[in-house]
């Protein structure tokens, strides 16, 4: 009837493309969201409406579906309740301690810098406004101040001088997600250039895609490209920290691992045990993308060396306000940047209403060179516009 009954925890633009990957290769979909006819329940087969860190909704879900697999497509989930159906022999997809590790940006650190002894920047945690100016006394100004509970840079503040500590306390507190009051002072890393490492882990063991460079504002992210020029001793050494954290965190699937990478050092700075974001120019650049990998790893099947088609960038499609009624327009000029040396896709998620920044979809372009193919895939983009009425 289907290959496998998949359980996916959050709907957004992610769990789209896994879906369509999944799909392909005969998999039956639920979806799972906070809100209807989020991004993914487009395009699944059936469709359930509750937050994920609703524990007893969640059980239910599970329950009623009894999947073959349940995926998390975000961060915020009531992990507790992953573990104790992992433990009752249902498979969460990498595994439960990895959605709970990465979920809490503490745990995973604890485990990248102090059991795995790979590099970080120097960190603290704190609970108070007094822990975070001893915090950030520890790490040096300027420092990095996020919420242990986030994603996508919410409730993250750079802090440059210290009369600036109070105001990034209290909005870590206000964008947190979660129930602890809790955040993470880091120093921050003058880095040249940041790189995800997407890593597959598989019944086949541990293969990787070419580094993806990324750019951020407000801590997320606005352009991807592929493949990033790296020093082979730099690139042999991410390989090798994003070996030992996946292989730690078991399971199969794709690891978006993190890094900032200085002149002569390469330092880990987290990792999403699933598709990645910056990821998205894989739907161009590969001939598998994270997805189908993500997908094929999932389901036990053979992952074979990736080839990358050549330089690809990707740009985001952002919302500059909050709306109901929106419409986008200029897909047609977007894609018409397309040509026979240059591929141009654009991808419309389909969320159901905007807000200030709200990425609503993302252009993908090709070219020559890395710098060629971001000009492109930001032109796209531009060329992409939305219109908001009322
Ligand atoms: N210590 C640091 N030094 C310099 N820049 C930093 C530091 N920490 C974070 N950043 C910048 O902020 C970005 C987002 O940080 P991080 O990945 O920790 O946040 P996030 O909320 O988990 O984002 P996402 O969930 O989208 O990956 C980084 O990619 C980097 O550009
Ligand atoms: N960095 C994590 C990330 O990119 N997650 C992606 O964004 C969606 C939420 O978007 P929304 O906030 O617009 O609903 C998530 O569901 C996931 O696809
Ligand atoms: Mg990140």
């Amino acid at each position: 009837m289907f290959t496998a009954k998949i359980l996916l925890l959050g709907s957004g633009e992610l769990g789209k493309e896994f879906v369509i990957s999944s799909k392909r290769y005969g998999c039956h979909v639920v979806a799972c969201d906070s809100y209807a006819n989020a991004p993914a329940m487009q395009v699944a087969d059936e469709a359930e409406v509750f937050s994920m860190l609703d524990a007893d909704a969640l059980r239910q879900a599970i329950e009623k579906h009894r999947p073959d697999f349940i995926v998390p497509e975000i961060e915020a989930i009531r992990t507790e309740v992953l573990q104790e159906f992992e433990d009752k022999g249902f498979t969460v997809v990498p595994s439960a301690r990895a959605a709970s590790l990465t979920m809490n940006r503490d745990r995973i650190r604890e485990l990248a810098a102090t059991e795995l002894g790979l590099r970080t920047s120097k960190y603290r945690y704190a609970e108070s406004l007094e822990e975070v100016r001893a915090g950030a006394e520890h790490t040096g100004l300027p420092c990095v101040i996020k919420p242990v509970m986030s994603s996508s840079g919410k409730g993250q503040s750079t802090v440059r001088t210290a009369d600036q500590l109070e105001q990034a306390w209290n909005d870590a507190v206000a964008n947190m997600r979660g129930d602890r009051k809790k955040v993470i002072v880091e120093e921050f890393i003058a880095f040249e250039y940041e790189i995800t490492l997407l890593t597959i882990r598989s019944r086949e063991g541990v293969s990787f895609c070419e580094p993806i460079g990324h750019r951020q504002e407000r801590g997320d992210y606005q352009e991807s490209w592929q493949p990033t020029p790296m020093t082979e001793k730099l690139l042999a050494d991410a390989k090798e920290m994003a070996t030992k954290v996946v292989d730690n965190l078991g399971g199969y699937g794709i690891f978006g691992v993190e890094f900032f990478v200085t002149r002569d050092e390469v330092i880990f700075s987290e990792l999403s045990p699933r598709p990645h974001d910056t990821g998205l120019v894989t739907l161009l650049s590969q001939n598998l993308s994270e997805f189908d990998l993500h997908a094929r790893a999932v389901l036990g099947l053979p992952i074979p060396p990736v080839r990358l088609y050549g330089p690809t960038a990707s740009a985001v499609i952002l919302a500059d306000r909050e709306a109901e009624r929106f419409e986008i327009r200029g897909l047609r000029e977007a894609l018409e940047l397309g040509s026979k040396d240059a591929d141009v896709e654009v991808r419309l998620f389909g969320k159901p209403t905007t807000r200030k920044h709200r990425r609503m979809g993302v252009a993908l372009a090709s070219g020559s060179t890395v710098e060629e193919a971001r000009e492109r895939a930001r032109q796209a983009a531009d060329r992409v516009q939305i219109t908001y009425e009322g």
